[in-house]
This record gives structure tokens, sequence and C-alpha cells, in this order.
């Protein structure tokens, strides 16, 4: 980042442990970006917290990495560093005693904790300076070499072992920095052998994520609690809506704000955006993936499931096969890889599709379809375009996704579809109104039905079961994702066209659903406009059933896959059977009267439980903050999970009883 105005290394105000300077030659970044320029100084400082607002790719990592580690060294080293005389070589460190650490670093998903890992391992590599070995020349005096600090990644595994093996690492190794996602971070602080005293730094990176987002929240109050109070905090994002209720929330006592984000995105960005119709998303995509000039494209969906179904089908649109990767052919005949990363994946195959995506070098363009698991943090360089095949969820969202390209001062774009047949047109008010972000429109006077058509799409889905089911999923994942909308009054779920909808996951029939339910019985309702084409193409359907393709019987739908045809035919006799036992039984008939009294009891009973919970909660908190202030270590949340599960038990209990009392009546 060549950015004229800040800092270079040299001029910081401290001097810079010489390993660290080696590392940040080996980058080649000549300045410090504006970021870095003023959080580096301020928490290698060791007197203040910090929250740090940046766009996205402004070098927001090494803005903590570096203090970090320069705290790390000087406050472990035998010897205290003076500026004026720093060892060539990282000095001889002590470990950490008793089972402590220094720093503790956590990030929101595995894959962005393994990415932090690495650049502070890079760093790292530095500690020695290995040029210097001179073996022949008996003259010189060899270069004394010590033990740099060691790093530990804490994040959940495939394998249910692994927090043994991560305390096993833990005691062995004895780590200085730890770096890791919230559940995992917390499972590992509980265990007793771990002692969290001397922990001096806490680094929240994407902490509106982790604060905000109630699946982290609970976890990172509870670390919080665990953690020494003494200690620097820094919180690091690139979009922080409120700021002080974050600083209220980690209890910081010396806070200091950064903000570096006057444009809210990078300058190098360029945010645009195209109409599309929702039954040809898939079409526009593929003419834009094989028109437009990139090198790396990330491609945002809603979900996992809309990401696996489409990288199948876009896969199956003539590919061919090279080095057992798939390749999309285009009609040109120019290949293109696409790759495909999503929480359906094992982590190792996650891992796996993002190091084939980042160093694919040779195909000169390539494609990851992905959610929004890899929407913040990760950092690939060369990607120059983002797609949003589905709108974000919110705005943050978006701009943490678009942040993905236009890293490191270098040039980017994103690109945003909006479905026309929608009210998504909105959100580009909102968007200038919320962040006073312009998206320019672009048109595509692409061909854009020459990729593949909708009864080629039927005729694959109806070779395979499966490709049906995951139609199904993909169509209803996409209506949950824009229920879920933070934008309810621009992305309405009434205002689907959910035939074309329909069309674009090739559903060989009506997925069956409230909405799809409600459409069906009067689409006019809806806040949507139809033509006269479309309206006839409705009634078909409606007459059909609900089908798109000539209804068949579904008992004769296998799957290619042996192992699950077997299954699903086994189950299929199951049902058959289960249903002929059960018409030969005369069936109970219970007064009417007695079902409304049974569904107010439960109503009762569900709202005591409710209440009595909360009671346990309050009071299991209140414990919980005491224990904090008397130093105790505290497991509240597990303390309330285990009242609680005994008090459903205890219910439960209570309740077959009662079934057995007037059973035998
Ligand atoms: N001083 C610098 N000069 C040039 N490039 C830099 C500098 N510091 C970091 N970079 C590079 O900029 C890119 C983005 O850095 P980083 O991932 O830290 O951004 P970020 O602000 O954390 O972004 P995000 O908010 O998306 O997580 C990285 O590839 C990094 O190597």
């Amino acid at each position: 980042m060549s950015n004229k105005e800040s800092l270079s290394w040299n001029n910081l105000d401290y001097t810079l442990l010489p390993f660290i300077k080696r590392a940040i030659e080996a980058y080649d970044f000549e300045h410090l970006t504006p970021v870095q320029a003023m959080t580096i100084p301020m928490l290698s400082s060791n007197r203040k917290d910090v929250i740090v607002e940046s766009y996205t790719g402004s070098g927001k990592t090494l803005s903590y990495v570096i203090p970090i580690l320069e705290r790390c060294v000087r406050d472990y080293s035998y010897e205290t560093l003076k500026d004026t005389d720093l060892p060539h070589n990282g000095p001889r460190l002590k470990k950490p005693v008793n089972n402590s650490f220094h720093t503790m670093i956590i990030v929101p998903t595995r894959d962005l904790a393994v990415q932090v890992e690495k650049v502070v391992d890079f760093i790292l590599s530095f500690y020695n300076d290995k040029s210097t070995v001179v073996p022949d020349d008996d003259e010189k005096e060899e270069e004394t070499f010590y033990n740099a600090p060691k790093t530990l990644l804490l994040v959940g595994g495939d394998k249910k072992q692994n927090m043994n093996e991560d305390l096993h690492k833990y005691k062995t190794s004895k780590p200085h920095i730890l770096i890791g996602t919230p559940g995992r971070v917390l499972e590992f602080l509980k265990k007793p052998i771990v002692n969290t005293k001397e922990c001096a730094y806490l680094i929240l990176d994407e902490c509106d994520r982790l604060l905000l987002d109630p699946s982290f929240d609970k976890d990172i109050q509870q670390i919080l609690f665990i953690l020494p109070k003494q200690k620097r905090t820094g919180l690091f994002s690139a979009t922080i809506k409120d700021p002080k209720f974050l600083v209220t929330k980690t209890a910081m006592r010396n806070p200091f704000k950064i903000t570096v984000n006057a444009l809210n995105k990078p300058k190098e960005l360029t945010l645009k955006y195209v109409l599309t119709k929702t039954n040809n998303k898939l079409n526009q995509l593929l003419a834009i993936l094989q028109k437009s000039e990139y090198k790396k494209c990330i491609v945002y969906m809603s979900s996992a499931n809309e990401v696996t179904y489409f990288h199948k089908v876009i896969n199956q649109f003539v590919r061919s096969i090279k080095d057992n990767q798939l390749f999309y052919k285009f009609p040109s005949g120019k290949e293109l890889p696409i790759y495909s990363m999503s929480g359906k994946l094992t982590n190792q195959q996650r891992e796996k599709s993002l190091e084939l995506f980042k160093n694919d070098t040779i195909s000169g363009k390539s494609v990851l379809l992905t959610t929004d698991l890899t929407s913040r943090g990760i950092d690939i360089t060369d990607v120059d375009l983002v797609v949003h095949f589905d709108a974000p969820t919110t705005p943050e969202i978006f701009l943490h996704r678009s942040g993905r390209s236009a890293r490191g001062g270098k040039a980017g774009n994103a690109l945003l579809f909006l479905q026309e047949d929608t009210k998504e047109l909105g959100y580009l008010d909102f968007l200038k109104i919320r962040y006073g972000i312009d998206l320019e429109e672009i048109y595509c006077n692409f061909d854009i039905d020459g990729y593949y058509d909708i009864k080629q799409l039927y005729k694959w889905v109806l070779k395979d079961r499966l490709r049906f089911d995951e139609s199904v999923s993909g169509f209803v994942s996409f209506i949950n994702g824009y229920r879920a909308h933070s934008l309810q009054s621009i992305f309405k779920a009434n205002s689907i066209n959910y035939l074309k909808l329909a069309e674009l996951f090739g559903c060989i029939r009506f997925p069956k659903s409230p909405e799809v339910d409600a459409f069906l019985k009067d689409y006019q309702k809806l806040d949507c406009y139809f033509d006269d084409e479309q309206r006839e193409h409705i009634t078909a359907i409606k007459e059909k059933n609900g089908w798109f393709v000539e209804k068949f019987n579904m008992d004769d739908y296998p799957y290619s896959d042996k192992t699950r045809e077997e299954k699903r035919l086994k189950e299929l006799e199951e049902n058959k059977k289960n249903k002929q036992s059960k018409s030969k039984k005369p069936a109970e008939t219970v007064a009417w009267s007695n079902k409304v009294e049974s569904k107010e009891k439960r109503q009762e009973r569900k709202k005591k439980l409710v209440e009595k919970r909360e009671i346990i909660v309050q009071e299991m908190k209140r414990k919980a903050i005491e224990d904090a202030e008397n130093g105790v270590k505290s497991d509240y949340k597990d303390d309330i999970e285990e009242d609680w599960k005994a008090m459903v038990r205890s219910s439960k209990k209570q309740k077959k009883s009662d079934n057995d009392f007037f059973g035998d009546m």
C-alpha cells in the first residue's frame, strides 16, 4: 500500500524489534497503512485499550499482531531490551510459567483463525536471522539463536478428541500466543489446567460480530469473566456501529477510539449493481464470469445448500476434468475452474478449497462460490471481483463481502445482483443513506440465454433424486435467508416471484412451504408484478398441482447412489406397513373440549418453564458476577444448562407419572 501520507516504518516513535523489521522487509511494505500508524504505537505502549474501526483490507491484522509480538518478546525476555541496543536476533525468552499464556486472539471463524496464525508465524519465522550464519568462517563470531514465542491454534476440529490434543500441546510446547474461535477458546479456558492469570492482551478481531451476534456473545461474555481484568483489550472491525456499547460490553478500562473509515470502504473499490430476472440469475452469473475482466472472483450466495447445488449445476453444464479438478467449460471452449466452500464441507475440505482457489495461478481466472462464512477477514490479495449473487442480510455484511476485493491498495470491483421483479431496488437508497455509498448500474448486454436452458436443467434433475432434494433445500434455504434479512421493508418475502425462483432452482415441482402455499392459493395478493404469460404459467402449474414437469409417482424416483437408494426403498416399505397397520386400528376420538383443555395446559406449563428458566439465569448470572469479582472462574452457562436440563427432566418425569396415573384409571 503506497500511502504517501503514511508513516515510514523507521519513523515510528519507538524502535521496532529487528525480527519484525526483517519480516516487514520480506513483505515489502514500504509504509505503515493509516490504521497501523495510529494503532501500533498506541497498543505497543501497553497503556491503552483500543477500539479500531478501519475499512476492509486496510491492514488491521498487522496493527495488532506487531504490538502483541513486541510486548510479548519484551515481557518475556531475560534482559530488559533497550531501544538503543536491540539484539540482532530475538532475545532469549522465558517460557510462560504454570501453564499461563501472554495473549489471546479471538476471531469468529476457523478459517480466519488459521489465517491469523499464519501471519503471526510468518513474522516469528524471522526471529533469528538465518542469513547471518557463516559456517566456514571461524573468525566471525557465531550468532546465538533462541527460540521464538510460540502460538497455539484453538479451533473446533472434525475429530472429537481434539481438545485433548490441544491441552497436550499446550502443556508441552508452552505457547505465548493463543488464537482461536469463541466456543473452542471458552472450552479450553474452562479446563482447570489452564492458567489465565498472566494474560496481558485480548484481541477481538471482527469484534462487532463477536460481541453482537447472539451465537457468539454468550461465549465471549464468559471468556471475559474468566480472563483477568488487568489486561489490554483491542477491538477491531471495519464496521463498528456502536463503539460505546462495545466498550461497555468488554468492560474496557482505558479505551481509545481509532477510526479510519471516511468512505466506509477502500477508495480502490468500485461498487456496481445489475438488475436481473430471478429465473435468469444463474445465466447472468455465467455470462459475467465468462466475459468480465478479473483474476479471482468470489461469488456469495445466501446458504450452503445453494452453494452445493449451484456448484453441481454449473459444473454439470459442459465440464471437463483436469488434474482431478472440475472445470466449467464455456460454450466458447474456454475453461474456468470453479471452487466451492461452505459450512457443508469438512474443515479439511474447506481448507483445501480455499488453498486451491488462492494458489490457482495457471488458469488466469478462477472463481469461488461461497457463503458468508468467508465474508469477513479472509485475505486473498488477488481477488478483484466480488459478486453478491444474493443480497447480503445486513448492510455491514455487504461491506465485508465487497471488501474481499480491493485489498492492500489494489483495485477491485463488487457487483450486487438485484432481482428486478422484487422490491430490492430500495436497497440502493438504503446503502446511500446509511453508508453514503453509491452503486453504479451496469447493463449486461451479454447473450445470457446461451449457457443452459430450463429444460436441460429439469432433465438433469430428473436423473437423480439427490438433485431434486438439493434443489428443494436450496429453494427453501433461499426463502429462509430472505426472511432473515435485517431490512424487511426491502427484502419482503411476499414480493418474491416464487414461480421464477422455482425455475432458478430447477425445481421439478413446487417445494412445500407456507409461502408457496400462499402463492399458489392467491398469488395476486402478493406484492409482485406478473405479466400475462406468467399468469398463464401459474394457472397451468396450479392445474398440475404444483408440478413443473409431467406429474409422476415420487415413489418411483430413485437415487443414483446405491446405498442411498436401498435405504429409501427400505423406508418406503416400512412406511407402507405402518400405514396399513394404522388403518386397521379404530381411530381414537377425543372430545374437542379435552383437546382445548390440554392445549391450554400445555401453554401454561410452557409459560411456567420460561419463568423458571429466567429465575435460574438471573440467579446464576448474579453468582457469576460475584465469582468474577472474587477472582473465581465461573462456569455459569454450563450451570444454567445443567439446571435447566434437570428441570426439564423432572418436568418430564412429572408428566409421565401424571400420564401413568390417568392411564391406570
Ligand atoms: N503496510 C502495508 N503495506 C502494504 N500492504 C499491507 C500493509 N499492511 C498489510 N498489508 C496487506 O494488506 C492486506 C489486507 O490486510 P488485512 O487482512 O490485515 O486487512 P484488514 O483491515 O484486517 O481487512 P478486513 O477488515 O477485511 O479483515 C493484506 O494482504 C496485507 O498483507
